[in-house]
């Protein structure tokens, strides 16, 4: 396989797992050729890194988005916000970069999703919806192809990472609450950075518009869990996942990178 360029935008926590993987030897069809992030001192970090990797080599620490498009590479890992993927799909697609996205929020809205289909198509480029912390995308589009189906994603969380959302209240400090039913639209766009899992589970299935999501807070609950359920006429599948720490989303990013290039794909 031929090495394929790798650029990433945001250097964050779940970024730093890519670099991990890089430094362990499980990337290697990709050179990471730049980094950008709304901080240039942690792109710059990540830049460092990658160069004194065994396993990396050169890699630009980019002022700006449009000094990493200007690298022009293969694919772009974007792990910033659901905003910076709105902001950079576009440019990075007709540019001729293909996009693994972990902020699968910024494609809620349905006018935009054509958009990026289009875009994609035209320019010979494509979008990867990074698994994240859930799982079962080919349950869930293979049931979709097959009948009508109802679909329901259920998140339990504990108060910490509700702090500052609109819809915290000192009350659930003590008391398990559901704090949010909606459709998949309206939950991304109250929390732009807790479930970005339900926008993948619907666009894998019968769409945001069209997904039910609730969200209940448990006092003192460590982690997410997230239960997704189709229904159709023939199948019901319910897919449960528990994680301690959000890290199974950067590793997904890893993986999603790795069957890009592997010779046997799951
Ligand atoms: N699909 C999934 O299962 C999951 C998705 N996520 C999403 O992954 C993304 C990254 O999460 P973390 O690494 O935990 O966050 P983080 O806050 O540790 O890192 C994000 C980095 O991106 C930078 N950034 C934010 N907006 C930017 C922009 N517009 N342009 C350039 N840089 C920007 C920030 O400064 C920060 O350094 C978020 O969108 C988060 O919501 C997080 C967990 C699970
Ligand atoms: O980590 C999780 O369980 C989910 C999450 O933050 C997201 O989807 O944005």
């Amino acid at each position: 396989m031929e090495t394929k360029t790798l650029a990433i935008v945001g250097c964050g926590k779940l970024a730093s797992i890519v670099l991990q993987a890089l430094d362990k030897g499980l990337l290697p069809d990709y050179k990471i050729i730049g980094t950008y992030s709304r901080t240039f001192e942690k792109a710059q970090n990540f830049a460092n890194f990658i160069q004194q990797s065994k396993n990396g080599g050169s890699c630009i620490a980019c002022c700006s988005l449009q000094d990493l498009l200007d690298l022009k590479p293969d694919y772009i890992a974007e792990i910033a916000s659901p905003d910076a993927l709105k902001e950079l799909v576009i440019p990075a697609l007709k540019n001729g970069s293909s996009i693994v996205t972990l902020s699968i929020g910024g494609l809620a809205d349905a006018e935009f999703y054509e958009l990026v289909k289009k875009t994609a198509s035209e320019n010979r480029t494509r979008v990867h919806i990074a698994s994240g912390a859930i799982g079962g995308f080919d349950v869930l589009r293979t049931v979709s192809l097959m009948e009508s189906s109802t679909v329901t994603f259920d998140t339990t969380k504990g108060p910490r990472p509700l702090r500052r959302t609109p819809v915290y209240d000192d009350i659930i400090e003590t008391e398990t609450r559901q704090v949010f039913e909606g459709n998949a639209v309206e939950a991304i766009t109250l929390f732009p950075h807790q479930v970005n899992v339900s926008v993948a589970a619907a666009l894998a299935s019968t769409g945001p518009e069209n997904v039910k999501v609730s969200i209940t807070s448990v006092p003192d609950y460590v982690g997410d869990k997230h239960r997704i359920a189709i229904k159709s006429q023939q199948v019901h599948a319910v897919i449960d996942i528990y994680s301690q720490t959000a890290q199974i989303a950067g590793w997904s990013i890893v993986n999603t990178l790795r069957n890009i290039t592997a010779p046997i794909a799951f």
